[in-house]
């Protein structure tokens, strides 16, 4: 290691320290707050900032982190903030009652821009925002915005939090972002993407634009604000870059967590909970740290949000502790937090395409298929090819229509046809296998291909599906 590299990761190290530091110290502020003394927080190139045993031992449902509600993020917490700032914004049980108000109004600034800023959205409007919209524009207004008043003077209470949040360079392996951020260096990428990561990105774009669309307008009347009130103000496609930016802070780092406010809104169901937020993904499903809420049935707010140690606990030092993000594919973690493992058992593969361009020239076929919703989205995993799959092609093979339907009624098992299809089944897999290694080598040979962590992703991607089809290549030969 050369020694400049080695003083710029001691210099990024001594960085880290001061900002844990100082975000330990806020959290601290509260006797609620509870950190376990034998972990640490440490960081490394390829996942960023993760959770270790220092020392010690963590026993099965020991807490390693509890964090009260008023130091998380999310639709409530936003709403008592600006309730501060903004009278008109007045939930019961959820925003500050006239006891609080008195003793934050000591703490703020008679000239805090917030005042301004928060008061021209109405009650209506702020609830009829997702929580995704909501946080978006807050963080943006906070983290972004507050800063040009008065050459930062005033700081947001979420400053310590936001300081510890990963930077732009380092979410830029998220697909979305190649796609919408003008000065991501992926684009290139795009081309490559398999037909999974496909899909995930076309419903990430639209979500997007949907909350761009949303929030634009009040970003813009912040921005006004600034102008009026003789500031430097970005421009509007600058914000757009933050707003990527914190669009996918937010999406990497949310927890599940009731928002009754929000109850009808699947998505919105989430708070951000700093530490807990530290913790980096295992694809291995209960046995690492598990969530767990605690709150008072009367109140509405969202509770004490607490990290427990799972059934393996952790004795070595050094132990990386992780959480189980869910059970996810790798096109699923590229898309939604930019890595993906080297062993992921939750892999598949979408060969949708393949199997509808091979029975698209048939309408009575197709036909068949969409009536009994056996139409489209066909997988492949390590273990088996979906059943959907089986079905579409052991149709599209024999053609006999009065069998499959006993086979969808379960009158006659699949290892009928298996014998029939294992044929045209080699043949697909084999034109699957041909074109992942074309692909494979497109990333390292293609010119103007990006040769980092993004395109080392995809070779990961790629290979995963590899190891799928060769071993169903292996168990039909
Ligand atoms: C909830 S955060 C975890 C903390 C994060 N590492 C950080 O630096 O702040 C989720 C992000 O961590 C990274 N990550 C989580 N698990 C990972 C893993 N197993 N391998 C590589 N990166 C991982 C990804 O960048 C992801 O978007």
């Amino acid at each position: 290691m050369s020694q400049l590299l080695r003083m710029a990761l001691a210099n990024r190290s001594m960085l880290l320290d001061n900002r844990l530091e100082k975000l330990v110290a806020w959290l601290g502020c509260s006797d609620q707050f509870y950190l376990s003394d034998d972990v640490e927080v440490n960081e490394c190139e390829e996942s960023g900032r993760g959770v270790v045993l220092k020392g010690g031992a963590l026993k099965k449902n020991e807490t390693v982190v509890r964090v009260p509600n008023r130091y998380q993020l999310n639709f409530n917490s936003i709403l008592w903030n600006m309730s501060l700032f903004n009278r008109r914004i007045c939930v019961s049980g959820i925003t500050v009652s006239e006891r609080e108000r008195q003793i934050q109004r000591e703490q703020l600034d008679d000239n805090d821009p917030r005042f301004r800023l928060y008061s021209v959205l109405d009650q209506e409007t702020v609830l009829s925002f997702s929580s995704f919209q909501l946080l978006a524009f807050y963080i943006l207004v906070e983290r972004v915005l507050l800063p040009l008043w008065f050459n930062g003077s005033i700081q947001s209470f979420w400053q310590p939090f936001f300081d510890v949040w990963p930077s732009k360079e380092e979410l830029g392996s998220i697909p979305a972002i190649w796609n919408n951020s003008a000065s991501s260096r992926d684009k290139k990428l795009l081309g490559l993407l398999p037909l999974a990561s496909q899909k995930l990105i076309k419903k990430k774009n639209a979500l997007l634009r949907q909350d761009w669309d949303t929030i634009r307008p009040w970003l813009v009347s912040s921005c006004e604000q600034l102008w009026q009130e003789g500031h430097q103000c970005p421009s509007i496609e600058e914000i757009y870059e933050d707003f990527l930016h914190v669009y996918f802070i937010i999406n990497s780092r949310c927890l599940y967590s009731e928002v009754q406010l929000k109850k009808d809104d699947v998505e919105s169901q989430f708070t951000m909970v700093p530490f807990v937020d530290f913790l980096n993904h295992t694809d291995e499903v209960d046995q690492h740290c598990y969530p767990e809420i605690t709150r008072d049935r009367k109140d509405r707010l969202m509770g004490v949000f607490s990290l427990k140690c799972g059934k393996r606990g952790y004795v070595k030092a050094g132990e990386n502790i992780l959480l189980n993000y869910g059970p996810h594919s790798n096109d699923f973690l590229l898309n939604e937090y930019g890595f993906v493992l080297q062993e992921n058992r939750w892999n598949f593969i979408d060969i949708s395409d393949e199997v509808t361009n091979l029975i698209g020239g048939d309408a009575v076929m197709m036909e068949f298929l969409k009536e009994h919703a056996y139409w489209d989205n066909y997988t492949i995993n390590y273990s088996e090819i979906s059943y959907r799959a089986l079905v579409a092609l052991s149709l599209l093979v024999t053609q006999d229509y009065r069998r499959v339907e006993k086979l969808l009624l379960g009158y006659i098992s699949e290892d009928y046809f298996l014998p029939k299809i294992s044929d045209k089944l080699r043949e697909l897999l084999e034109r699957l296998l041909e074109s992942y290694r074309d692909r494979l080598e497109s990333l390292t040979t293609q010119p103007g291909m990006p040769a980092n962590f993004s395109a080392r992703n995809l070779g990961t991607i790629y290979r995963g599906y590899i190891d799928i089809i060769e071993h169903h290549l292996g168990s039909l030969s």
